[in-house]
């Protein structure tokens, strides 16, 4: 029997490339009483849709084609809505700084001149590029990497907000190897970004595993897609993959936080609730963190490793205005750290994604700054009345919205800090040395976006039942 810790869409996802391959048991244990993790959805009384996690997937790379073949597999492919790459929500994302809004540059023109917040025309980082001799690392911070290479400018106004909008932390303690992997690599291997960028489009790299034709991902190159997302909310594809667990047999156990791992010879013992259950594999989707005491007692160094991948906590409003009530078309903006605002950025949902002439927004604040700025039990009128203010502030709306939502995500997006890639190697070669049935799914470990989760289950698994049959 195989039991899958967590029912987010890591959990889901491992669940059902299991059901793809075994006929073995399968028990998925939730401790909430819901599935699908950070993926949820709400559809407000009016009928608009409220993401509180994630919105829109990525279709580019092989984690982007493997997520589109399995919402493919899934049957919800008449569900898929796109933005294609020339769409303002593709094209425009602003930052707000000294007060105003600026966008960010999205052609070749735009890097010519200079465009406030930037102080030099943006080609002159490529030259800087170019000039800085290679430093020999093994990891750098994103914000030192990208200053060092590239100037501060960038550094401040173009790369500490996007890494803001991608894992609410501070870009001065995030690993280079997260957002910009290819940028360090090229860097060690030829000395500079733009060589290695030059090099690595001559030669492509093959497709490390192989995936079966997918229709959906085909169109969505021929069609140039951005991103995309789902007609009834992302939440959709959670709730289609439950279902499916479920129809094709697995046990699907919620409100049973698991307490604890115990690795026998033969088996592990999983502590759930009042229950014991004996399985021969664990797959583990659950956040680090969260996995770290469960097996503190037998394995305390894989325990301290586990515990040191950090997460932070973002409040999500969401709200909808009565009509278009922005000026601008966009994805939406960022706020650099240095801007000292008491929020992350707000997205604009119904920019992506039109609805009857109405404007829905997405406010996220906290983050790394979260307990700084609002303690740590802050009241859902305090964090609704500063995204209200920000909102009237920085995008000019005078109105109240119709509806509203307010929700803490607790410890929801991983850090990958200074470390974190090394860090992955030990608990790696830890895992193989001591031969614990054990894989790691899921956001804490190689990729935090949706694809990313969904690719380290299908990898968890094809190397498990390659182990299994070997
Ligand atoms: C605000 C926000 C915005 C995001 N936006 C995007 C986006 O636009 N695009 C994108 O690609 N990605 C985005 N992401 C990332 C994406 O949501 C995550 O990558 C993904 O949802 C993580 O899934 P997971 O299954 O790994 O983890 P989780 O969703 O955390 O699932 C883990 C599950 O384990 C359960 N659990 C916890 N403890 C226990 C226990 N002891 N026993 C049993 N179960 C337990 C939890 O209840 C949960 O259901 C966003 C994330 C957040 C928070
Ligand atoms: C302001 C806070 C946040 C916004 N989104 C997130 C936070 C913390 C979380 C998030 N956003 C993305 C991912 C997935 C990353 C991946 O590996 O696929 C996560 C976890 C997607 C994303 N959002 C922005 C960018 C540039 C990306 C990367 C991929 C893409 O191009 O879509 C920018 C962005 N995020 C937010 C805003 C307001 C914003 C830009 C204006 C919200």
């Amino acid at each position: 029997m195989y039991v899958i810790l967590g029912g987010g869409i890591g959990g889901l996802s491992a669940a059902h490339y299991l059901q793809n391959i075994t006929t073995k048991h399968i028990t998925l244990i939730e401790a909430s009483n819901r599935l699908g993790g950070w993926v949820k959805t709400t559809k407000t009384s009016k009928g608009f849709i409220f993401e509180h996690g994630p919105r829109t997937v990525r279709p580019k790379g092989i984690a982007g084609e493997n997520t589109l073949a399995l919402v493919e597999e899934l049957g919800l492919v008449n569900n898929v809505m796109h933005i294609p790459y020339n769409h303002p929500a593709a094209q425009n994302r602003f930052v707000y700084v000294n007060k105003q809004l600026h966008a960010l540059p999205n052609n070749f023109r735009s890097l010519l001149f200079t465009q406030p917040p930037f102080t030099k025309p943006l080609i002159s980082a490529l030259f800087q590029d170019l000039r800085t001799p290679k430093k020999v690392s093994t990891d750098e911070s994103i914000y030192e990497f990208v200053k060092r290479r590239l100037g501060k400018d960038i550094a401040e106004y173009a790369v500490s907000p996007l890494v803001c909008g991608v894992c609410a932390g501070d870009a001065k303690e995030i690993s280079v190897k997260l957002l910009m992997k290819s940028l360090f690599e090229a860097e060690q291997q030829y000395g500079s970004i733009t060589k290695g960028i030059l090099m690595n489009m001559i030669k492509r790299k093959p497709n490390p595993i192989p995936l079966s034709k997918c229709e959906l991902y085909e169109r969505s190159e021929k069609e140039r897609w951005s991103v995309w997302s789902l007609d009834e909310g992302l939440e959709l594809l959670p709730e289609t993959l439950k279902i499916n667990a479920k129809r094709r047999g697995a046990n699907v156990m919620l409100n049973s936080p698991c307490q604890e791992l115990v690795f026998g010879p033969e088996k592990v013992t999983v502590k759930a609730g009042e229950k014991k259950l004996e399985c021969d594999h664990i797959i583990s989707s659950l956040p680090a963190k969260v996995l770290a005491p469960l097996l503190a007692k037998q394995h305390p160094e894989l325990s301290n490793d586990l515990l040191s991948i950090p997460t932070v906590t973002v409040a999500v409003v969401n709200l909808q205005f009565k009509g278009r009530v922005l000026e601008k078309d966009a994805f939406g903006f960022l706020v650099p750290p240095s801007e000292k605002l008491p929020i992350l950025g707000i997205v604009f949902d119904t920019c992506c994604f039109p609805k009857d002439s109405n404007t829905v927004l997405t406010v996220m604040m906290g983050g790394k700054w979260f307990e700084e700025l609002y303690g740590k039990n802050p009241t859902p009128e305090r964090l609704l009345s500063t995204a209200m203010q920000q909102v009237r502030s920085v995008l000019r709306i005078s109105g109240a919205p119709e509806e509203h939502q307010v929700s803490v995500l607790r410890d929801c997006i991983p850090q990958y800090v200074l470390g974190h890639h090394e860090r992955i190697e030990r608990i790696k070669a830890y895992v193989r040395q001591h031969k614990l049935p054990l894989s790691f799914v899921g956001g804490s470990y190689e990729g935090i976006g949706v694809n990313d989760v969904i690719l380290s289950a299908r990898t968890a698994v094809s190397n498990l039942i390659r182990k299994d049959n070997s």
